[in-house]
């Protein structure tokens, strides 16, 4: 399987209006023109929406989506999906449209963690006029990265790695207090880090529940300015800063977390590592960062 970038993320919130000043005001999005009165889109590059906040019952991840080149890549993996023994559906016309894409397939991996795979995504070609003339760091990297609940490590790790082709570039062992919702009681948990793409990390498994379904999102901006002028924001909103600002052992970027409306974090972060996929190896982490990255809570 041939898959490109994540594309897009879609959180369902109960928290809308907090979600609209969270991510215009402070992350410093820009709200697209598919946004309705229930659904906030959100633009952070050339494509017509990039996050997606759509009012409901509850806060959790309704899906997370990953490009493909073209119709025929599309195909390719929904037939290799299906061939695993993994139920795939073909989305209606009324989804496809919401999505601006042109076509959709959605599936579940194997911790039930929802993934839509498509191609076609519209583009947005008016001035991205972000509030704080922050820029984020995207094209052919994606959105960011999100790191995603699992409660089996061992089969996310297989699927994401061999059956829809990401390069694993590198793990961590986590001690049992940092995974108090794992299924089983071992001396360490295996987290792992994984991308189809340059960017070090498109996707992070951690290996426990967590009830959104989702532990974080990263969206990387261009200066560390925008990155500390964030952060300033973040502190005059008073929204709680989950882990200070740090650089990770991994992918070498600078970032902090903040809490964002609904039970989960925000990543924002600067200087990421582009790593070439023909030579990378896959390594041990044995620290999570190099400074910062204070955990509060
Ligand atoms: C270690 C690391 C490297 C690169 C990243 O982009 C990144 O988010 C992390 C931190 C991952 C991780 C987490 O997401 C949830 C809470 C965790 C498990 C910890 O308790 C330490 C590392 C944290
Ligand atoms: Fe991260």
């Amino acid at each position: 399987m041939d898959i490109r970038s994540l594309g897009y993320l879609r959180i369902e919130t109960t928290k809308l209006d907090e979600w609209r000043t969270y991510a215009l005001d402070i992350l410093g999005m820009v709200e697209s023109a598919d946004s309705t009165e229930d659904t906030l889109c959100l633009r952070i590059d050339d494509r017509s929406h990039r996050i997606v906040v759509q009012a409901g019952e509850s806060d959790r991840l309704i899906a997370a989506g990953w490009e493909v080149a073209n119709a025929a890549e599309l195909a390719r993996a929904a037939r290799e999906l299906e061939e695993a023994g993994h139920a795939v559906k073909h989305a209606d016309a009324g989804r496809i449209a919401e999505r601006r894409v042109r076509d959709l397939i959605q599936v579940a991996d194997p911790c039930g963690n929802p993934l839509e795979i498509y191609w076609g995504q519209a583009q947005d070609h008016s001035a991205l006029g972000t509030p704080y003339g922050n820029r984020f760091v995207t094209s052919e990297l994606g959105l960011g990265h999100v790191v995603l609940p699992v409660s089996d490590i061992e089969a996310a790790l297989d699927f994401y790695e061999n059956l829809l082709g990401f390069q694993l570039r590198d793990s961590m062992r986590l001690p049992p207090q940092a995974v108090p919702t794992a299924t089983e009681q071992r001396d360490f948990h295996w987290m792992h880090f994984l991308s189809p793409n340059r960017r070090h990390h498109s996707l992070g498994l951690y290996p426990g529940a967590l009830p959104p379904g989702i532990v974080h999102f990263m969206v990387e901006l261009e200066t560390l300015d925008d990155v500390g002028r964030g952060l300033d924001r973040m502190n005059a909103a008073g929204i709680p800063i989950a882990s200070s600002l740090g650089r990770h052992t991994n992918d070498h970027m600078v970032s902090f977390y903040a809490q964002a409306p609904g039970g989960f974090q925000v990543e924002y972060g600067w200087d990421g590592l582009i790593v070439d996929p023909a030579t990378w190896v896959a390594k041990e982490i044995t620290a999570d960062s190099f400074w910062g990255h204070q955990w509060n809570g």
